[in-house]
């Protein structure tokens, strides 16, 4: 570990790949190659030049002399160089610029790269001129790139530890850098510590030389304990998504810099009880059960996100108790589910869930017996949200007349009739097909008595939850005969994994049509849960923002220039916003802007304060009694 006590110690970056996203060369051949046919050619063999100097495969002057051979640059393209770095330096250096302004008398730059594009690109992060050491070119007449200067070390094999040894600094010598050459300086005993960084690009043979690996610039600063943009580096939130979402919301949030694990199925309690400490996000479908014992052991979580519509799974109330914010997609599978269940109802009503196992078996069982055209027929559609209103709109337009339920009060759409009860929808409908929502009060909500209400050969859909219908009574019912089919797309009891066996007592009756739980599961809508659902995430931890949080009091307050933002989550009792204010007055903190909303069980405040604050003002809001959760997010 760093002393922090000691005084502060000399930084050497490197520039390529590490300062920059990129390898300077590279970009300079990509310029200069522009539009010449064997431009992409040229290109892969630089890149392969410079990787193989990097991890040391061979040596730093073959790989120069070679690069610089396939290049055909001139000064002229230096510019445009200059520019695209600009734009691609590092993210966590860019946020974090302020300490190459703040400590310049002791950050160096020592590159293999060249003076012509480095010097300009750090310049504007305050490095001294007199602090980059790295080659320079030499150019013929034409203005042609021609070499480097061959009398600069770090043109030669060795060349930075040469260049440490020049500069003789009077102190401890931290080196960051993504190349093998940069712990070769602490090999040589000229720098105290090595950190790969890891940023942009990671190599296995630096990084198993390093004394630490830096995802980001925010973690070295966080590590010693230096200013920082952000309160907390991003690296260090751990993401744990389960039951395969959509591979756009790893990516996402690796973007964001979060260590992202993956496990492909659902984890029952003791297994998730196993994996949850040290996670900040958890990622979940339907089938994970996050009970208040999950969270009482997950001592990092943040957030959690339900990558579906149903939330039933998730202990909502203890979440909110924790502090924890709960995030779903509440609209982006809808449209999967209509079209499913549009499906389903027409072939039921051909009863093609006989027909069609009967064709794969060689057998032909011509009949119109027991088919019929959904065309003015009744759909009666139990739960009128989103799922249950998108579908009266399409199921109108193919000719169905529709009849609803719903306990809330709901806007008719089209020519929807509203029906006051079960009892006056059940008796009409030729289909009923259930769209309410997984709460616990709907344990049970279908069984016998409504089955028996239903006409004899009528179909029923269940795609919304496999609780709120009594199986066995619906078996019965099939058994009877006296409904004509079913679609069910959801269980009381569902496998993990698709390596598990599916038990129930509706396989193989008459006219049934069972699916597991693909309701949602279409490439649009993964897609769209897989960016909606991280982007609210994203959006809690970076500003505090808890638009359409489905358990957390909806908070949107508009970034402030020049301020800090704290987040405090305080059990719904009098009194708390004024002892925060107290705190912040106490300690003449001035309150930029400030929001507080509250539920039955918790309150929400984002506070925006000027600059001015200390670390004895945040441990007193930490202190403020009630407090459940409180972060500084910048
Ligand atoms: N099979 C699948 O893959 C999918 C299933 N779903 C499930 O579909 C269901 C509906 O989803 P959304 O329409 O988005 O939900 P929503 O919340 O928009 O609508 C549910 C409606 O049901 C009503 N409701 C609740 N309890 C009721 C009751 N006892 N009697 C009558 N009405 C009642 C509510 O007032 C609400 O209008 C949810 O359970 C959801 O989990 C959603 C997406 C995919
Ligand atoms: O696709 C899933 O895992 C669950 C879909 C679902 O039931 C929902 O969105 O509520």
């Amino acid at each position: 570990m760093p002393d922090l006590a000691a005084p502060l110690p000399y930084f050497v970056f490197d520039f390529d790949s590490t300062f920059t996203q990129v390898e300077g060369l590279d970009e300079l051949a990509e310029i200069a190659l522009t539009g010449r046919p064997d431009q992409a050619e040229k290109v892969a063999a630089i890149k392969a030049l410079t990787d193989q100097g990097m991890a040391g495969e061979i040596g730093f002057q073959e790989s120069l002399a070679r690069r610089l051979a396939l290049l055909g640059a001139q000064r002229q393209h230096l510019a445009p160089l200059v520019a695209r770095l600009q734009g691609k330096v590092s993210e966590s250096i860019r946020r974090n610029g302020d300490f190459f302004r703040r400590y310049a008398d002791r950050i160096y730059v020592v590159s293999s790269g060249f003076r012509e594009f480095i010097e300009p690109v750090v310049a504007a992060y305050g490095v001294r001129p007199d602090h980059v050491l790295a080659n320079t070119f030499t150019f013929d007449d034409a203005g042609n790139i021609t070499g480097c200067d061959a009398s600069n070390v770090l043109s030669r094999d060795g060349g930075k530890i040469q260049q440490l040894r020049d500069l003789q600094l009077d102190g401890p010598v931290y080196v960051l850098g993504d190349g093998y050459t940069d712990y070769q300086i602490r090999e040589a005993g000229l720098a105290k510590r090595f950190y790969a960084y890891t940023e942009n690009v990671s190599r296995p043979s630096v990084v198993a030389h390093a004394d630490q690996v830096l995802p980001t610039f925010d973690e070295f600063l966080y590590q010693l304990k230096l200013p920082m943009t952000l309160s907390y580096p991003k690296n260090r939130i751990k993401v744990l998504l389960l039951e395969n979402p959509d591979a756009r919301a790893a990516e996402l949030f690796r973007q964001e810099g979060y260590q992202v694990e993956l496990v492909a199925g659902a984890l029952d309690e003791d297994e998730l009880l196993a994996r949850i400490e040290g996670v900040s996000i958890l990622g979940i479908r339907s089938k994970t059960h996050v009970t208040e014992k999950v969270l009482a052991a997950a001592n990092r979580l943040i957030a959690i996100g339900a990558f579906c519509i149903g939330t039933n799974q998730i202990d909502l109330p203890e979440a909110m108790r924790r502090g924890v914010a709960v995030f779903n997609a509440p609209f982006s599978n809808t449209r999967s589910v209509v079209e499913l269940t549009l499906a389903e109802l027409i072939v039921l009503a051909r009863r093609i869930p006989e027909k069609n196992p009967k064709m794969h078996q060689g057998e032909w069982d011509k009949s119109a017996k027991g088919a019929f055209e959904v065309r003015g027929k009744t759909l009666g559609i139990i739960g009128y949200g989103n799922i249950g209103a998108q579908l009266s709109v399409v199921a109108e337009a193919l000719g169905l007349k529709v009849i609803y339920y719903d306990i809330a009060e709901k806007l008719q759409l089209g020519n929807a009739h509203k029906a006051v009860s079960l009892e006056e929808l059940l008796p009409q409908a030729d289909i009923v097909t259930l769209h309410i929502d997984g709460r616990p009060e709907n344990q049970d909500f279908f069984g016998a008595q409504h089955f028996a209400l239903m006409k004899p050969g009528a179909l029923f859909i269940n795609n919304a939850r496999g609780h709120v219908v009594d199986v066995p009574a619906l078996a019965a019912a099939l058994r009877s005969g006296h409904l004509g089919g079913a679609a069910v797309d959801v269980f009381p009891h569902e496998p993990k994994t698709n390596a598990e066996a599916f038990e129930s007592e509706l396989r193989h009756l008459p006219n049934v049509l069972l699916t597991p739980h693909i309701g949602g599961s279409t490439a649009e809508a993964q897609r769209n849960i897989a960016e909606f659902v991280p982007e609210r995430i994203m959006q809690f931890i970076n500003s505090g923002n808890t638009q359409q949080s489905v358990n957390f009091p909806n908070i949107l307050l508009p970034a402030q220039q020049q301020a800090h933002r704290l987040i405090h989550i305080h059990a719904n009792v009098p009194g708390v916003l004024a002892r925060i204010n107290n705190v912040l007055a106490q300690h003449h903190v001035n309150i930029l802007g400030q929001y507080l909303k509250t539920n039955e069980l918790v309150g929400y405040v984002i506070t925006d304060i000027d600059k001015a604050y200390d670390q004895d003002v945040i441990q007193a809001l930490r202190e403020v009694e009630h407090t459940i959760k409180f972060r500084v997010l910048y």
